[in-house]
Parts: structure tokens; sequence; C-alpha cells
């Protein structure tokens, strides 16, 4: 039978956490033989003796058509289509160490969710700037409201896809797409990545109020206020502040802060307990990116100017030691100030896109 345009023959994913899993067992579902690559020996074995990834995703089949190693070269050779799933603070170091492994020609899915400390980059970005030219209309990204364990379990899950090229946002798109998993096109990539990134900070924030028990009110209003903070500044980097209703924008910020499932809520509301963060991460074997995020978010800001005093207060409380009930004291009692509404109609991305006061 003719195999219809647009299906992956083979998938590769760089990455096997708790997301990479999901997204292999996604790719799986669909009757796509796939290869993960894992870092450490162990969760290969497991992974090919039991079928189970139990350190990341424990308690999930995965199915026959997953297979893990610890070769990239291994993993990527004959792929259609390639998943990045290393978290931010290691894209780099991995990319440069195996990008002569890495296909031309197919998709190449970025799903991480942060801003590289020192650089500021995305990890779109990153990849632009440590791959080929040969590569770049090949790069997408990849967000929006998906916890690992449901997207695994094949519970209904929406997600965004950005590309440049909208031609490569459609392909991934037919891809990854099966009936419980639902994917939109988009062309804001740093939009996506943005609101990805930063969600994440926020999430810390809103676990914290939880912790606290400061109530629903509480945590809608981070939520209300740590999506203007994200708007302001994708406004300011060229990114549409439309992007905010979508899935990867407010879909996935509404998600992250309200989900006990989310690693970087939970981070805030240990801390709202009175556990250290030290003691918190090493206690993890996954990855809260909005740890490091934080430190990223307050440094772009500063450098671009942009008010986020959330983002701003989660850094001091995580980086700088200062008592989480300080930390939100201080965001109640900032000066008065817009609401969004107003605030965006004044400014000049919101401007330029026509929407703006007379
Ligand atoms: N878990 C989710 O629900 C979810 C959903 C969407 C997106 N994401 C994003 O996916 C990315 C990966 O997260 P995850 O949840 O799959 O991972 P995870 O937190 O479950 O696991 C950590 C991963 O990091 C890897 N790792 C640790 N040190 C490393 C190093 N030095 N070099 C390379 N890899 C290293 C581990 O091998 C493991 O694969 C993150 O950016 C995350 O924000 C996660
Ligand atoms: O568990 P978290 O906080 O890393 O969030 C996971 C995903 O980003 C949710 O979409």
């Amino acid at each position: 039978m003719e195999t219809p345009r647009d299906e992956a023959q083979k998938a590769c994913v760089l990455g096997s956490g708790a997301f990479g899993t999901a997204l292999a067992q996604l790719m799986a579902r669909k009757g796509v033989p796939t290869t993960a690559w894992t870092r450490s020996q162990d969760v290969t074995d497991l992974i090919t003796s039991t079928h189970e990834n139990t350190p990341y995703l424990p308690g999930i089949k995965l199915s026959e058509l997953v297979v893990a190693t610890t070769e990239v070269s291994e993993a990527a050779e004959g792929a259609s289509i390639v998943f990045v799933v290393v978290p931010t603070p290691f894209i780099r170091d991995f990319i440069v160490k195996h990008r002569d492994k890495i296909p031309t020609g197919v998709p190449i899915v970025v799903c991480c969710k942060g801003i590289e400390n020192g650089s500021l980059l995305t990890p779109f970005e990153i990849l632009e700037e440590e791959l080929p030219g040969k590569y770049h209309k090949h790069l997408a990204c990849l967000s929006g409201p998906s916890f690992a364990r449901e997207v695994a379990l094949g519970k209904p899950t929406s997600v965004t896809v950005a590309a440049k090229d909208m031609a490569c946002a459609s392909k991934v798109q037919e891809m990854v797409s099966d009936l419980n998993f639902r994917a939109y096109t988009s062309d804001d990539v740093m939009g996506l990545e943005l609101f990805g990134a930063v969600k994440n900070v926020l999430a810390i924030a809103c676990g914290a109020s939880d912790g606290f028990e400061f109530g629903l009110n509480a945590r809608a209003a981070l939520i209300t206020r740590g999506l203007a903070e994200i708007s302001r500044m994708a406004v300011k980097k060229g990114a549409s502040p439309l992007s905010m209703g979508s899935l990867c924008g407010v879909g996935d910020l509404v998600l992250t802060c309200t989900g006990s499932l989310s690693r970087n809520w939970t981070v805030g509301n240990r801390l709202a307990r009175g556990e250290d963060l030290d003691t918190i991460t090493t206690s993890m074997r996954m990855v809260a990116e909005g740890v490091k995020t934080a430190s990223s978010v307050v440094a772009l800001s500063d450098k671009m100017g942009v008010e986020m005093p959330i983002c701003q207060e989660v850094f001091e409380v995580l980086h700088n030691k200062k008592p989480v009930m300080e930390a939100l004291a201080s965001l109640q009692g900032r000066p008065h100030s817009h609401d969004l509404s107003l605030e965006l109609k004044h400014s000049e991305g919101w401007k330029s896109m026509g929407l703006g006061h007379p």
C-alpha cells in the first residue's frame, strides 16, 4: 500500500526523559517505528527489557515499536522526523557534539521550554546558531499544554507547532497528529518559545501561592498578570501578541500554573512548605526548567527594559533566598498600574499591528 504524504517512516527522539518518552509513545501509537536516544545505558536497558521508562514515566507500558539506544547515530539513522527533547541547559553541548549525525532534509522539532543562561537564547535560536544553514528551513518547535504522562496515556491533547517555513509546520502537524493529539500550526516561533519558557517561572509562583493556601483568586491573578509579563516581553521581541491566546500561550500557562503534575508548580509549592531549593532539586531526577530560566528571564528583561515583577520575585526567592512570603507581599504592594488591555493598546508592537489607540 502506498504511504500517504507526510507520514513518518521512522521517528527519532533525542532525549528520553518524560516528554521524549511520551513523544516516542505517541509516534509508535501512530504505527511509526521510533528510536529514542537515552543518555544512560540503564534507561536503554530498562526500555529494552521491560518496555517501561521507570525513572521518568513509571507505570506506562511502551509500545513494541519504541526502541532505545545510547548511540545518537543509531537513533537518527533513516529518521523522517527528529524530536529534540534535551532540557535547555544541555541542548547546546548536545547539538555541538552530535550535529554531524542529525539527518538533513527532515523536520527537526524542538520541544524544550527554556531560555539558556548567559546567551539568553531560546532552544530554536540555539539550534539556528549551532546547526549549518541547510537545516534551518526544516526547524520547527512544538509547545502547548501537554503533560508527558497524559500524552503517553493517549489522553486528548492539543498543541501548537511553529516554524518559520509554514510548509515545515504543516508537515510536522501531519506527522504528529492523531485522534488524541491535535496540532495547530503557527509562524510565531518567538512567541511560542517565550511563552513556553516564561510560563515555567510563573508556575513556580503559582505553586508557592497554592502552598501558602492563598486561594483561587490569588492564583488567577498571578496567571493573568503573568500573561501580561510574557506578552510585554514577547511583543518587544517581535512576537505576535495574539499568540497569548494560543495553546502555547494561555493554554500552557493555565495548565502548568494549576496542575500538580507540573514539576515547576511543585518546586514553588515545596518552597512555600519550607524546603530549600537544593533539597528540592536534588530530590528530583526530572528537570524543572523554570529554576534556571528565572535567571535568564530576569537578565533578558533587564536588558530589554521590560517590567516583569512576578518573574523578578521568583528569581529573588530561588537565587537570592528571599522568603516566599515576602516576595508575595512585594507583589501586592507594588505601585498601582494599568490593566493589560490599556497597556498593550499603547505599545509599539500592538500599534504596528493596527490594534493600538488611533
Ligand atoms: N515533562 C513534560 O510534561 C514536558 C512537556 C512538554 C515539554 N517538556 C519539555 O521537554 C524538555 C525535556 O523535559 P523532560 O520532561 O522530557 O525531561 P525530564 O525532566 O523528565 O528528564 C530529564 C532529562 O534530561 C536529561 N539530561 C540530564 N542531564 C543531561 C545532560 N547533561 N545532557 C543531556 N541530557 C541530560 C536526562 O537524561 C533526561 O532525559 C524540557 O525542556 C521540558 O520543559 C516537558
Ligand atoms: O512539569 P513542567 O512544569 O515541566 O511542565 C510540563 C509541560 O511544560 C506542560 O505543558
